[in-house]
């Protein structure tokens, strides 16, 4: 196959729950007209950023869990990406969502091996940026530095959460670490689509072909999973989010909540805000959750957050009546 023939790709990177998979929605609803295939790397055992990826038929989402494309499971992405370009069905463009503390230059370098070099053209890396928090996460600043430097293109996010002071200086302070990147400003990672795919092939300079990958992220963060079949209760939930130690960067979940038992519910925590919202119905899935929550490493004691979730667990044998809904008053109440 000639370059010609090779299939545009872009990276999305960004600091944990900097609004990635936020972009990536906006940008697969959006009128795109092309067959896009999606590469979801998330850093813990379950993927859930893959589950809340919409808009795309489900095979065209690919998930890459349990560690980080840039080094641990680096060739799960090359023979991914392998597979998906012998499918008979061959996407027109792909999208490669990093995990938060993923290295885009490594990941980027994966796609310049011999095997992958003349099928894939990098179009761009992709850098969203949390116009809020960003300069209040000092510890990982170099690793988000990182993260920009790679980038030609870099969204700053979350811009209904600042004034327009802290967004001259979000702006200010990405120009000087990245003079030549396109910098745009954005809310729920609403840019046009035709701004961030087929921009232009991406050049990865020589300092960067001699990037080496020399740490292993799983020895830096530190990540915690819980499923669970049974409902929680959403008041107490809410309440062991908001009380997760602070050397936990970032949490996510799909919740089976027993005061909304027909919806998924969608759990976020990125940084200090907390967020709970409701999802698709379950249908003819059986109601589960499954959260996960990233921190840096030996900062938590997995058995204590565990504790704090099995809290949380609706009794449903014991529970008062009003805390658990049927299914017809969860509708009266909350759809009305
Ligand atoms: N206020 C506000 N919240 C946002 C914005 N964009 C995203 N969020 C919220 O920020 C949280 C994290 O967003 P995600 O899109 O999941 O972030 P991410 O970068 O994919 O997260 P990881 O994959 O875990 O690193 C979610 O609760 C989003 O709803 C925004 O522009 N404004």
């Amino acid at each position: 196959m000639s370059e010609a023939t090779a299939i545009p790709m872009t990276i999305l990177t960004g600091f944990l729950g900097a609004g990635k998979t936020t972009l990536l929605n906006r940008l697969l609803s959006a009128q795109h007209g092309l067959k896009i295939a999606v590469l979801v790397n998330d850093f813990g055992e379950i993927n859930i950023d893959s589950q809340l990826v919409v808009g795309v038929e489900n095979d065209a989402v690919i998930n890459l869990a349990n560690g980080c494309i840039c080094c641990t499971i680096r060739e799960d992405l090359l023979t991914t990406t392998l597979e998906l370009l012998d499918r008979e069905d061959r996407p027109e463009y792909i999208i490669v969502e990093a995990s938060g503390v993923s290295d885009p230059v490594s990941v980027a370098l994966t796609f310049r091996l011999p095997a992958l070099r003349s099928l894939i053209n990098l179009d761009s890396i992709v850098a969203v940026v949390d116009a809020e928090s960003i300069h209040q996460q000092r510890e990982q600043l170099i690793q988000v530095v990182d993260q920009i430097t790679a980038a030609d293109l870099v969204v700053i996010n979350k811009i209904d959460l600042v004034d327009a002071e802290q967004q001259q200086r979000v702006i200010a302070w990405i120009q000087t670490i990245v003079p030549r990147a396109r910098i745009l400003t954005a809310e729920y990672g609403e840019v046009p689509v035709d701004l961030l795919l087929g921009v232009g092939q991406y050049r990865i300079d020589l300092q960067a072909e001699a990037h080496p990958t020399q740490h292993q992220h799983s020895e830096e963060w530190q990540t915690w999973n819980y499923q669970t079949e049974q409902p929680f209760t959403m008041s107490n939930l809410q309440q062991a989010f908001q009380q997760l130690p602070t050397s936990i960067f970032r949490a996510k979940g799909i919740v089976y909540l027993a005061e909304a038992p027909e919806r998924r519910a969608i759990v976020q925590l990125a940084g200090k805000r907390a967020s709970l919202r409701l999802g698709e119905p379950w249908g003819a899935t059986t109601p589960y959750s499954q959260i996960v929550v990233i921190g840096r490493s030996n900062s938590f004691d997995s058995a204590e957050v565990t504790a704090q979730f099995d809290a949380c667990l609706a009794d449903v044998e014991q529970a008062p009546r009003e805390e658990i809904l049927t299914v017809a008053e969860w509708r009266r109440k909350y759809q009305a």
